[in-house]
């Protein structure tokens, strides 16, 4: 009888042959041995060679190299296996999990199976087999699915309780004709295929899901058929379990769709339908919320997780990792296989051949809140085909798509905030020509929540991301760069109330008058966005609008003093046909308020036609008048100023160039306007 175990340890068997142990996989076996030896035979590192309690190495029934050669030079059975040097069984493991020559039983643990359970482990079993507190208990060492009451009963001493089966071999299993692969899939699948014919070990490809044990398991799983089948919540040794569907192996069967109470395990809690909740108004205390819609288990989809958070990106399709990026074609990130579209039609010439590489084509569709086309009946859009530009979210994706730009024309850069118009649409014309054939248009969308004071707009400001795709694609534009705020901040935004260690661009004392004067800090928000969308893009041309003359100004300034070499272009300003400066905030007036805005560009033009015949003076107070009949307009201020934006000497002498700049409220939108001014009057 074996002596009480009171603690388990695991060594490493060597080959008792002598082999090389770490030569073959199958020399090299953890099996228990038992407790720790207490005497000096006790070995640390495991290696037995003698015959402890429990172990016993080459003495078995299968003989060994050591045996002597039985007559006719022949060796006893078993004794090739394990011969060193010999080359890997081409049967895979399961053949050498033969090698096993060192066993041992496990202890009986206990008594017999009492209570219910014992009660109902024995309606289930078989007749003709013994009781499970009868039949020898299984080790785990012992792998296989062969029976195991052969093997050894430590309640009949006349059987050898600690060595391999007595019995005799068994004749080996079928293989497989074609790849090893072709074997039963385990676990799961168990279930799914039970009772449905199959080639011999050998499953219908579909089946293929992992790699196995080989055929001694395929074996045990066709027995295992013809048994009664066991609740789930029993869990016996040696039955299946389903595949966990946690962690890993993350690798799903192909075909599974759950069926009421044969799921895994951990859905099982779920299996009530939820009742989906109502609005939040409406939502009774401690309601749920409505559950997040997932998407189902598919192979080629990530699983979803119990706890329904997003699976890793690395188990995520390579498209859906950058957000909204839209990728070139070739180039850079490719579409996987599957998702790729076929080729568009080629466009032809664009505007180049950076244009050509970095762009793509699609149906565009109508701009949001354009009016259908004269003549068009506004049922069905007319279908166009815009060339979009590339997008790009990310500093590291601009400047690896930027690298990879063709090289040659300048890089023209024209920065926004979106919500693009007409007004946008000149500048991106401008520097489409400025880029010329060869070079790479960038326009940045960004709102930039430094330039916005408290209490500001930032929140409301108009966002239009789809149309300005559309308008930047029929404007020629190659890339546009639209970063989140963590992208362009990603220590946070340095506001000057906030402590923080960001440098910011300080800008001198033009930035406090007119629009710094009402807006304190913008224009050091103005120029530190534009110091790093300069960085980023690198631009040779940026372009700016004359609208923001101020902002214009200061720009200029920055990068004649920081030496940034770009060359910044002001474009004129566009207006719509009654004058009034096109303007993404023009967007917050209501109709009345859109009417009285157009005072600001009549103020403008007062007091250029007055400044170009008589001078200075009279082009302030023409302009005065102007505003004295403007109705619902708060003035914020109106100046005649030098193009530097510094204060102009009264008698200032004609042909001095000169800039009227008003800003004004209209409701609650803070509209500004300016003009260019050449002074005239007597010489
Ligand atoms: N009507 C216009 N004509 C020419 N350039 C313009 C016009 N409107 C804006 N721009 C220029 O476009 C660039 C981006 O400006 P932005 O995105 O702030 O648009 P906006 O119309 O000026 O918006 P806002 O209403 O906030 O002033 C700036 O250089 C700006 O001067
Ligand atoms: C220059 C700018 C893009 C910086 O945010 C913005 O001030 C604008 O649109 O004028
Ligand atoms: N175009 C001006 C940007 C602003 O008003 O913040």
């Amino acid at each position: 009888m074996l002596p009480p175990v009171a603690s388990e340890r695991r060594a490493r068997v060597t080959c008792p042959t002598g082999g090389d142990p770490f030569r073959h996989s199958a020399h090299r076996r953890t099996v228990d041995i038992g407790p720790e030896p207490s005497g000096p035979e006790s070995t640390t590192s495991g290696t037995h060679t003698g015959s402890p309690r429990g172990v016993v190495g080459g003495t078995g029934t299968r003989g060994s190299a050591h045996d002597p050669p039985l007559p006719g030079g022949r060796r006893r059975r078993g004794s090739r296996r394990c011969r060193p040097g010999r080359r890997p069984s081409p049967c895979g493991p399961h053949r050498r999990r033969r090698c096993r020559r060192v066993r041992r039983l496990a202890p009986p643990r206990g008594g017999p199976v009492a209570g219910r359970a014992a009660a109902q482990a024995e309606r289930r079993r078989p007749r003709g087999r013994p009781a499970a507190a009868h039949r020898p208990r299984r080790h785990a060492a012992q792998r296989g699915p062969g029976p195991r009451r052969e093997r050894g009963d430590p309640r009949r001493p006349g059987r050898r309780a600690h060595v391999g089966p007595s019995r005799p071999r068994r004749a080996r299993p079928r293989r497989c004709r074609g790849c090893a692969d072709h074997r039963a899939a385990p676990g799961h699948d168990l279930h799914r295929h039970r009772g449905r014919p199959g080639a011999a070990g050998c499953p219908p490809e579909r089946l293929r899901v992992r790699s196995h044990r080989g055929h001694r398991r395929a074996r045990a799983r066709r027995a295992a058929r013809h048994r009664p089948r066991r609740p789930r919540h029993v869990g016996a040794r040696g039955d299946a379990h389903a595949l966990s569907r946690r962690s890993r192996p993350r690798r799903q069967p192909p075909g599974h769709p759950r069926q009421r109470g044969h799921g895994p395990a951990f859905r099982r809690w779920r299996r009530r339908p939820r009742r989906h909740a109502a609005p939040p108004a409406r939502r009774r205390p401690r309601q749920r919320a409505r559950p997040r819609r997932c998407g189902v288990d598919r192979a080629d989809r990530p699983w979803r997780r119990p706890d329904r958070r997003r699976p890793p990106a690395r188990h995520l399709p390579q498209r859906t990792r950058h957000r909204g990026v839209v990728r070139r074609d070739g180039v850079g990130h490719p579409r996987p296989r599957r998702h790729r579209r076929p080729a568009p039609p080629d466009p032809g010439p664009q505007h180049g051949r950076g244009a050509r590489c970095l762009r793509r084509q699609r149906p565009a569709r109508p701009l949001r809140g354009a009016l259908p086309a004269h003549g068009h009946s506004g049922s069905r859009p007319a279908v166009s085909t815009t060339t979009l530009p590339a997008v790009v979210r990310s500093r590291s994706d601009l400047a690896s798509l930027l690298t990879e730009r063709a090289a040659g024309g300048p890089l023209v850069l024209v920065p926004t905030m979106g919500a693009l118009h007409e007004g946008h649409a000149s500048l991106m014309r401008l520097a489409r020509e400025r880029a010329g054939a060869d070079g790479t248009v960038v326009v940045s969308i960004f709102v930039n929540p430094l330039q916005f004071g408290a209490g500001e707009d930032l929140d409301r400001y108009p966002r239009t991301f789809e149309a300005d795709l559309e308008l930047s694609g029929a404007e020629g534009v190659d890339v546009v760069f639209a970063p989140v705020v963590e992208e362009m901040y990603p220590d946070g935004i340095p506001h000057p109330d906030t402590a923080s260690n960001a440098v910011t661009v300080q800008p001198g004392p033009i930035a406090d008058l007119l629009e710094g004067a009402s807006r304190p800090g913008h224009f050091r928000g103005v120029l530190t966005v534009v110091a790093k969308l300069f960085g980023l893009v690198r631009p040779d041309v940026a372009i700016f609008g004359e609208k923001d003359f101020q902002q214009l100004s200061l720009i200029r300034r920055m990068v004649g003093d920081l030496c940034l070499g770009i060359e910044v272009v002001g474009a004129e300003t566009s207006r719509e046909p009654d004058g009034l400066a096109r303007s993404s905030r023009n967007r917050y007036l209501g109709d009345e308020e859109r009417r009285r805005a157009v005072a600001l560009s009549r103020v403008l033009y007062a007091a250029r036609a007055a400044g170009a015949a008589e001078g200075l003076a009279q082009a302030l107070a023409a302009g005065r008048a102007e505003l004295r009949e403007a109705e619902g307009v708060d003035l914020d201020y109106f100046t005649i100023l030098s193009p530097g934006l510094t204060e102009l000497p009264e008698d200032a002498a004609p042909g001095t160039e000169a800039r009227a700049l008003i800003a004004a409220r209209v409701g609650t939108t803070r509209l500004i306007d300016n003009l260019a001014i050449t002074l005239g009057g007597a010489s």
